[in-house]
């Protein structure tokens, strides 16, 4: 069974990864599966969203969970399917472990970015994320691995951005990025 390909969007809360998943969806030739932090973690039980767990019982959770979540990358690759994973990479053990898990896969590792002041203006604007959420992943998310390719969703539409990712996932035949986490 040939493997799927996967594009791994990495980039703070607000950066623009759903969107451009949702246009690589519209857009790419073969279909691709978008699969998400935020969606892993609202399969938890509510009273592990909504703080009615104590703290370090709803981190072990969520944690556990994203755990979960990087297990079933290679799960669904392996079967065949396409991914486009949307994810922050905060923690420097999560992406070792996701390079780990798809050690052998085909990944384009793309690194999401825009301004800080974008990013709050735009978690301001949405209404439904913490103050702040975006500011403490800010130098976080791009520290721990260079991507093969960065698009700036400031200053291009979710659109362009999911165009610059197609050509650049047509034109070529394999990525690095993850292949130099492994070494
Ligand atoms: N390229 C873009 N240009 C301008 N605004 C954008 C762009 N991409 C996304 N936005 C806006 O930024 C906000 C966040 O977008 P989106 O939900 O795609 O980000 P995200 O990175 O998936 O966020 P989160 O991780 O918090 O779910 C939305 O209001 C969206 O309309």
């Amino acid at each position: 069974m040939a493997q799927g390909t996967v594009i791994f969007l990495n980039g703070t809360s607000s950066s623009g990864k759903t969107s451009i998943s949702l246009e690589l969806q519209r857009i790419l030739d073969e279909p691709y599966l978008h699969i998400s932090l935020d969606q892993f973690l609202h399969m938890l039980p509510a009273d592990y969203l909504n703080g009615g767990k104590p703290e370090e019982t709803t981190t072990h959770a969520m944690m556990q969970t994203v755990k979960g979540m990087h297990h079933a990358l290679p799960a669904l690759a392996a079967a065949g399917s396409n991914i486009i994973v949307d994810h922050v990479m905060q923690e420097k053990q999560w992406l070792e472990e996701c390079a780990s898990l798809l050690a052998g896969y085909k990944v384009l590792f793309v690194s999401v970015v825009c301004s800080l002041e974008e990013l709050q203006r735009r978690e301001t604007e949405r209404g439904d994320r913490n103050i702040g959420l975006a500011s403490y992943q800010y130098n976080l998310v791009h520290s721990h691995g260079i991507g093969d390719l960065e698009i700036n969703t400031e200053f291009n539409s979710a659109l362009e951005c999911a165009e610059k990712i197609k050509t650049y996932l047509n034109n070529h035949s394999q990525f690095n990025a993850f292949k130099a986490l492994q070494q």
